[in-house]
């Protein structure tokens, strides 16, 4: 049982009354993996997410969370399922540390609390009231609120928009440390260099459709042998030519070089990045495949 997926989707499909937000997605996420869904404004990925929190009733299609189906929000699912809410205003009132104990009473095994704020990034906040949080503190609030439970799955929706770089990078670890305790992430992002950070796998969703799938790192690397190669040439004008076969285009031109007796300057070869890939497929004009 505990090979199966954490989250199994197959030919998922949402539809607002004439419009059709999730057309046919098919995805698995297995047990302790972190997986992304990138992807353009409107492309879906709230909608997804939501149905698998139970949160909005899907159109067709089988959707599998921890075994269970997330429709209606059974309660041996909620349990075991810990989500970032946006908003996380309820407990203004009240300190730190009370909230996520508040919290951790609503659940059969909690963590805990004084742990989870530490996880959370909190320590030092654990005594302020939540009103007097800053939007980044705030946030890992919301994080702790997830975390105290002990859910064995995470949603995260867009877990660092708004955030300044420092704490994007606190959140980035607290991802981290949740995926070293063995736990299963969903997030969706729009920051790709977040998907690279943290991702094992992402899935690129474009009109309710994935439009790819893999390792970040394996995208930007697998979807095209192109290569970039730049250098200031002879006359001192930079040069750039995009090349499936970069190894003839250098021998090329470094004999030449050395012909004249000059050196490449700024030279660079690139691969096509994870950022390169998400904007080549999401690009209006590109038709989706599958
Ligand atoms: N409750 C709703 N009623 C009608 N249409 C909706 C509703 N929720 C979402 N939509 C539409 O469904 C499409 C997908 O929206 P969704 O929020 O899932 O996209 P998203 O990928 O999460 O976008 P974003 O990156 O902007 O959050 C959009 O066209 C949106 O306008």
């Amino acid at each position: 049982m505990s090979d199966a997926p954490a989250i199994l989707v197959r030919d998922l499909r949402k539809r607002y009354g004439t419009h059709e937000a999730v057309r046919g997605i098919d995805f698995e996420v297995a047990r302790g993996e972190v997986f992304g869904l990138l992807g353009p404004n409107g492309a879906g990925k709230t909608t997804t997410v939501e149905i698998l929190e139970g949160y909005r009733a899907r159109s067709s299609g089988i959707v599998s969370v921890l075994g269970h189906d997330p429709g209606g929000r059974p309660r041996a699912l909620r349990d075991r399922v810990g989500i970032v809410l946006q908003s996380g205003g309820m407990y203004r009132h009240v300190t730190v540390r009370e909230a996520v104990a508040h919290w951790a009473a609503m659940y059969p095994h909690p963590r805990d609390v004084d742990e989870v704020i530490e996880l959370a990034g909190l320590a030092e906040s654990a005594d302020k009231r939540t009103r007097q949080l800053s939007g980044g503190q705030a946030r890992r609030m919301d994080f702790a609120l997830a975390l105290v439970g002990d859910p064995e799955l995470v949603f995260l929706d867009e877990p660092t928009t708004g955030f300044d770089p420092a704490a994007r990078r606190a959140a980035w670890d607290t991802v981290r440390a949740l995926a070293e305790l063995g736990k299963t992430v969903l997030l969706t992002t729009h920051y790709l260099d977040e998907a690279q950070a943290l991702c094992d796998r992402v899935a690129i969703v474009k009109d309710g459709r994935i439009v790819t799938e893999g390792p970040p790192s394996a995208l930007g690397v697998g979807s095209a042998s192109r290569h970039t190669v730049t250098w200031r040439d002879e006359h001192g004008e930079l040069q750039t030519r995009v090349t499936d076969a970069p190894t003839a285009l250098l021998h090329q031109l470094t004999s030449a070089a050395l012909a004249r007796g000059d050196e490449l300057r700024e030279l660079s070869v690139t691969r096509p990045s994870l950022e390169d890939v998400y904007l080549e497929l999401t690009a209006e004009e590109v038709t989706d495949v599958g």
